[in-house]
């Protein structure tokens, strides 16, 4: 079985310019550390917002790299700049509806504006591909979801979907820490991987 390899893309005007230090790559970095038992190995890209930069790295990192994930943070809300969803359409062979279904319900939680955010949940070949908003908060909050002050899940983030959903695209077994993300599989894709 292949390696498990997340592709990480943050696509910001001002952080590709060097006007803003980037947190995008960092958070995402920082949340799947905490979150994956299972190894996995990164290729990160800083971006301005700009359609065919996008469209190139989602490219790169499915076809050239072999990710079979892939995050982007930012460029999702109605600015005339922000165009990270249409880059991941352009791209894609099927649309995912219900991860940007998900996030938008998870995020109302946190921000009245969550409706703002077009983002989307794409496949292309055998790689999942989810936009997440740009600010550096919103990446913990759509990935883990909420929960009360004893830990206990009041929204499921929607990271619980995506091992199962890479499983089905013969992608490798990933395994979560459950008091982060607990990945939700049918009884018969479970499998016994402490041997
Ligand atoms: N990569 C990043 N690093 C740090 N902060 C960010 C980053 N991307 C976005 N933010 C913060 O989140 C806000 C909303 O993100 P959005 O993607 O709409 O950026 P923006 O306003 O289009 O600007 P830019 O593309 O220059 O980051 C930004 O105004 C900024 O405060
Ligand atoms: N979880 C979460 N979702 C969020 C936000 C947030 O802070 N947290 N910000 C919203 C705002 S204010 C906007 S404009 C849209 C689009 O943001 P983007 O252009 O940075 O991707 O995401 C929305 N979704």
């Amino acid at each position: 079985m292949d390696k498990l390899r997340i592709g990480l893309v943050s696509v910001s005007d001002r952080a590709s310019n060097g006007i803003y230090q980037d947190k995008g790559i960092p958070a995402l970095e920082a949340w799947l550390e905490r979150a994956l038992i299972t190894p996995f190995v990164l290729d990160k890209k800083l971006i301005p917002d700009e359609q065919s930069l996008i469209e190139q790295a989602i490219c790169e990192l499915v076809d050239e790299s072999g990710c079979q994930l892939v995050l982007t943070t930012g460029g999702t809300g109605p600015a005339r700049r922000d165009v990270t969803p249409d880059a991941t359409l352009a791209i894609a062979d099927r649309e995912m509806p219900g991860f940007g279904e998900q996030m938008r319900q998870i995020s109302l939680h946190f921000v009245p504006t969550a409706i703002l955010s077009r983002q989307v949940g794409v496949i292309r070949k055998q790689s999942l591909i989810l936009n997440l908003p740009g600010q550096p908060k919103s990446i913990q909050e759509t990935l883990e979801g909420l929960k009360d002050a004893d830990g206990n899940v009041i929204v499921s983030g929607i990271f619980a979907s995506v091992p199962y959903c890479i499983q089905l695209l013969d992608g490798p077994y990933i395994e979560t820490h459950e008091v982060v993300v607990a990945a939700f599989r049918p009884k018969n894709a479970r499998r016994d991987t402490k041997n």
